[in-house]
Formats: C-alpha cells, sequence, structure tokens
C-alpha cells in the first residue's frame, strides 16, 4: 500500500495564471487554486474562470479549490464551477462548526479550514463529519480573531494547532500546518516545518514556490530514515519468530505501536520516493 502524501500543499492565487502554470511544475503534493483571501473583489469573477481553465488540463497532483466563504456572494458561483470542472477536493474557509458542513452534501472530499475560535473549539465535529478529508489551520485569521501578537514559536497559537492535529487524528483526518508569511525567511520556515511535524501535522500549507522543497523535506522521510523503518521491522520479526512478545531495536523497546509507526514510514517513502534523497 502506498499512502497519500501531504507534505507540501500549495496556495495559488486564483487570478495568477502565470503562477497556476507554474504550480504544476514545483513538486507539490498537492496545489490549492485560490479564490478567498488571495484574490480581491473585483478579480473574483476573472479568478473563478481562470480556475475552469485549469481544471480542464491534466495536473501531476491533486488540484484543490478554495472557495469563498459561506454567505458570501461569490460562494454558490465557485462550488459550482468547481465541481462541474473535476475538481479533487474543496478547501472551505473559516469552517465554524459541523452543522454546516454536513448541510453542503457536497460529492468531492472537503478540507475545512480551521482559522476561528469557534472552529477550534468545534474541530472534533468537524473533522468527525464524512466526506471531511482533512483540517488546515489558517493561523493569520486565527491570530487576528485572538488578538495574539507574534511569536517566534508561535506560542499563542499552540493550544489551537494542537487541537487541530488531536481533531483530525481522531477522525483519522489529515492536519496540515498553517501558511509561513515570510517568502524570505527559509530558516524560520525550516524551524516552522519541524515544529508542524513534531506536533503531529501531515503536511504544510505554504504560498510560494522557494517553500516546497523544505515541507517536502520536513515531512518526507529520507532514505536513511526508511533504512532505520527496515531494521527495527527486521527486529521485529526476529524476536516474534523466537515467541518473543516485544524486541528491543539499538536499546528502545519495540511493540506493536512502533511497527505501526515503522510500516507508515515506509509507506510514505514508498509514495515520494523520487525525492527521498532530500
Ligand atoms: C507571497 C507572494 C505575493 C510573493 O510574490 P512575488 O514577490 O511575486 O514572488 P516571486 O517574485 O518570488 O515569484 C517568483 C516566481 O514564482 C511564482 N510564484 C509566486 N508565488 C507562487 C505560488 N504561490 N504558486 C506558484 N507560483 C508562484 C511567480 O509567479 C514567479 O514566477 P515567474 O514570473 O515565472 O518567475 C506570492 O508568492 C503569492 O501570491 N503567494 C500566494 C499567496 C496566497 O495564495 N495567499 C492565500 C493563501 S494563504 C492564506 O490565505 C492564509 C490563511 O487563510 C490564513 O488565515 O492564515
Ligand atoms: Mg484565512
Amino acid at each position: 500500500m502506498s499512502a497519500k502524501p501531504w507534505r507540501s500543499v500549495l496556495y495559488v492565487p486564483g487570478d495568477k495564471p502565470r503562477a497556476v502554470d507554474k504550480a504544476r511544475t514545483l513538486g507539490a503534493d498537492a496545489v490549492i487554486l485560490d479564490l478567498e483571501d488571495a484574490v480581491a473583489p473585483e478579480h473574483k469573477d476573472a479568478a473563478r474562470e481562470n480556475v475552469r481553465a485549469a481544471l480542464q488540463s491534466r495536473w501531476p497532483c491533486p488540484v484543490l479549490v478554495r472557495v469563498n466563504g459561506l454567505g458570501t456572494p461569490w460562494e454558490h458561483a465557485d462550488r459550482e464551477m468547481s465541481l462541474l470542472a473535476g475538481v479533487d477536493g474543496l478547501v472551505l474557509p473559516k469552517v465554524e462548526d459541523a452543522r454546516t458542513v454536513r448541510e453542503l452534501h457536497l460529492r468531492v472530499p472537503l478540507w475545512a479550514m480551521i482559522e476561528t475560535p469557534s472552529g477550534v473549539l468545534h474541530a472534533p465535529e468537524i473533522a468527525a463529519v464524512p466526506g471531511v478529508a482533512g483540517l488546515l489551520v489558517g493561523a493569520n485569521d486565527l491570530a487576528r480573531a485572538l488578538r495574539t501578537r507574534p511569536h517566534p514559536e508561535r506560542l499563542p497559537l499552540l493550544h489551537a494547532l494542537s487541537a487541530v492535529v488531536l481533531a483530525a487524528r481522531a477522525a483519522g483526518k489529515v492536519p496540515l500546518d498553517a501558511v509561513f508569511n515570510d517568502v524570505r525567511d527559509p530558516e524560520g520556515f525550516a524551524r516552522e516545518c519541524a515544529q508542524g511535524r513534531t506536533l503531529g501535522f501531515a503536511g504544510k500549507t505554504v504560498i510560494h514556490p522557494g517553500q516546497v522543497e523544505a515541507a517536502n523535506a520536513a515531512f518526507g522521510v529520507t532514505d536513511a530514515g526508511a533504512q532505520e523503518a527496515r531494521a527495527l521491522l527486521a527486529a521485529w520479526e526476529e524476536a516474534r519468530a523466537e515467541g518473543k512478545s516485544v524486541a528491543t531495536y539499538r536499546g528502545a523497546l519495540v511493540e506493536q505501536m512502533h511497527v505501526d509507526e515503522a510500516r507508515e514510514v515506509l509507506d510514505l517513502w514508498e509514495a515520494t520516493r523520487q525525492d527521498s534523497t532530500l
């Protein structure tokens, strides 16, 4: 089995056809064509037509569309266009509760953005709705709503970040970390990716071509990591063949959950092998 990777998920403004074209070539695990906050109101209709055209052609990765939020003048047209054009999933911004998501009855996977205090508090019910594929943190909106101040280690948002991971993982859905705004700060970006991975996110939403490779590396598996996983599995199989219930590998206890984790690591490695030498 090969796991679907979500290491890097690239937002592309729907009203920038050049950037949309470039997005096909950047090695992101998925792309979000954005009709919401990256597009000014006067460009919404043109952006929707660009996105419609972009969805007609083949992509090397899943393509999602972030539609405008419920209650906006563009919401309905965005959704209809995306569904008719064959989108792989919809990203719904500012999801506040499970009821609104349930009532959409979509026929494609829905990715819910958690970026309001209410969204964080209702994240477990939102994640549990059938058809919801994952949760994405919108840290800019959330920071604004919470009146937090910027902090290099995202201290004021840690509770919300972990709440999103917890909700998504409890429901078997994919948690995606927030964007990092400063596209000229690769060190800061790498630090935030490492933090996101440590917190349990499956990948990071990114906003610039220069962030894709670092996100793929941070949330991916190196050849050395795959080799470690194989060695742990071998130690486990040897112990089991000797009738033991647990094993040790490099002096540390190995139980079933470590075996499951090692298999997951190998699945991700397998799914992303072309760039696993990073
Ligand atoms: C952040 C940017 C505005 C920076 O733009 P710019 O200074 O023009 O970038 P570069 O000159 O370095 O661009 C170099 C080339 O790369 C292409 N490019 C840039 N960004 C993208 C992209 N996202 N996808 C694909 N290609 C991209 C440029 O076209 C240049 O190509 P070329 O001309 O061929 O050399 C800009 O990066 C940008 O607009 N990024 C996306 C912003 C966005 O989508 N925002 C909305 C999502 S994030 C959000 O809403 C947050 C969330 O909701 C929350 O609440 O937190
Ligand atoms: Mg937002």
